[in-house]
């Protein structure tokens, strides 16, 4: 009902524009989705109005903050291994330039389409200034099932979609940087980075063009968990928290708490009847967890659900209807924006790392090793202990920071600090956490455009 007014209805990107200051490369028309939810993209959109409402942001500046600046469809053939040719349909959508590069993954999946990516590249931006990682946000898709293709198929449509990206500058270190997204692993990164390599061989900072890399071609230690980690920090800070777990009648800590992950492949499908794996949303548990795809929950199921607390670890997996329909059964859904930014900013870590050209804790970890040992037979030799610290023990007191430490610790301190910046804006303006983390976005990317005024 909220969205009555456009579901449904003929949209051409020239709606998400903002008086002809954007590139629309593309138009489409929106669709429906089966239940009659509103569609991802138009979710994302109503979700960014309700926050948009309630902020200190003019509204010239929303418009320019909500539309989606550029996106790239392209279409190319597959000479496929048994001697046919087919023709591959890909996307790569730019929703914002307010920070360079933009950023966010490339998926294939069979339901790709130009919507659902820009829908996607929203949420990339207002991920990235949630957790105040500087980039705009971007997202691709290749309109693929993946298990239909064979290694050198996907290796030859992954080379063909970043030559296009180079092609129509919309992949580099400096303008676009892609990373893994559903359907997409380190494999894939590494082709697009040997890709764009061969066609930008001056390019001293190539390896940056891309994250989420194999370890062996410029990966960071810690990226393959990174969204899964960053899930469970947030999730265990709310679990913590005396105040927001009473409201819930729930007691505090992680510890006998019950959960269901959607999208843990077969071992969570095979939990319940595989003729129905959405079912699997409708068991009792404390914590429902969508890892899969978008609109999973929606309003024909959401009345079903007996969790207390929906984690976003997939993005758009809660539709505006559904949410209503849960909020208003007393649950409290952990949103997307926040939640599952964990990928993102070990990605932001990586790029770091490639610019640099070093792996952190490279020059320091030795350095901070002998300080600490130094440290420690001075105390020794102070205190004249008899009892010396056992050889395992000063191993671990001494031991310096690799990188994994840091790419820990730097991701913990994000979720951490963000999580606590949405609770507070959510119990300051009486909001729910999912129009905080907007808020919050909103805010950030005016600032940004207040501050470094409007080109030209
Ligand atoms: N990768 C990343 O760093 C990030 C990903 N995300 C988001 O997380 C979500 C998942 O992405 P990611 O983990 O990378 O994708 P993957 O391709 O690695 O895994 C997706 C999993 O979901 C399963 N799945 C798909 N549909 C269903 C279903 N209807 N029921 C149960 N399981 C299902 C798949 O099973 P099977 O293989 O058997 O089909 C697979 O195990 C997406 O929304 C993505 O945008 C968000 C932030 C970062
Ligand atoms: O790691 C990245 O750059 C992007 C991850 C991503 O696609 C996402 O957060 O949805």
């Amino acid at each position: 009902m909220l969205l009555r007014y456009r579901v449904g209805a003929v949209v051409s990107l020239a709606k998400h524009q903002n008086g002809g200051a954007k590139t629309v490369l593309w138009t489409s028309k929106n669709f429906r989705t089966q239940s009659g939810d509103a569609t991802f993209l138009q979710a994302v959109d109503f979700y960014f109005d309700k926050a948009a409402a309630i902020a200190s942001v003019s509204p010239d500046i929303l418009a320019q903050i909500k539309a989606c600046n550029n996106i790239l469809r392209v279409q190319f053939p597959l000479k496929c291994s048994n001697g046919t040719v087919e023709l591959i349909e890909a996307y790569r959508a730019q929703h914002s330039h307010h920070r360079l590069p933009v950023k966010g993954g490339v998926r294939m999946a069979p339901n790709v389409n130009g919507e659902e990516i820009m829908a996607l590249a929203a949420l990339m931006t207002f991920k990235c200034a949630v957790v105040d990682v500087p980039f705009g946000g971007a997202k691709g898709g290749i309109k693929i099932d993946p298990t239909k293709y064979s290694l050198n198929e996907k290796e030859a449509i992954m080379r063909r979609y970043t030559s296009e990206l180079v092609k129509k500058k919309f992949i580099g270190p400096a303008i676009d940087v892609p990373a893994p997204d559903y359907g997409t692993g380190p494999q894939e990164m590494a082709w697009i980075k040997d890709t764009y390599e061969h066609m930008k061989s001056t390019d001293i900072n190539g390896a940056a063009c891309v994250t989420g890399k194999p370890l062996e071609e410029g990966g960071i230690h810690g990226r393959h968990e990174a969204t899964g980690l960053g899930v469970f920090f947030c999730l265990r800070e709310f679990l913590n928290d005396q105040d927001l777990v009473k409201k819930l009648h729930m007691s505090p800590g992680v510890k006998g708490k019950t959960f269901i992950i959607q999208g843990f492949g077969n071992v969570g499908r095979n939990l319940v009847d595989i003729r129905d794996p959405a079912k699997i949303l409708e068991l009792p548990c404390d914590v429902l967890i969508p890892a899969a795809l978008e609109s999973q929950v929606h309003s024909e199921n959401a009345s079903r659900i007996k969790a207390q607390i929906i984690a976003e670890a997939a993005n758009g997996p809660v539709t505006p209807s559904a949410e209503a329909i849960l909020e208003k059964n007393g649950a409290v859904i952990l949103p997307d924006l926040l939640l599952n930014a964990g990928g993102v900013t070990v990605s932001y870590f990586e790029w770091l790392k490639n610019l640099n050209h070093i792996h952190f804790g490279r020059m320091s970890r030795r350095m901070e090793e002998s300080g600490k040992k130094v440290l420690l037979e001075a105390l020794e030799q102070e205190f004249e202990s008899k009892n010396k610290l056992s050889d395992d023990l000063r191993k671990e007191l001494v031991k310096g920071n690799t990188e994994i430490d840091f790419v820990w610790s730097g991701l913990e301190e994000t979720m951490l600090v963000s999580w606590a910046n949405v609770r507070s804006t959510a119990e300051r303006k009486d909001c729910n956490y999912r129009t905080a983390a907007y808020l919050i976005a909103i805010e950030r990317i005016a600032t940004c455009y207040r501050v470094n005024g409007i080109f030209p």
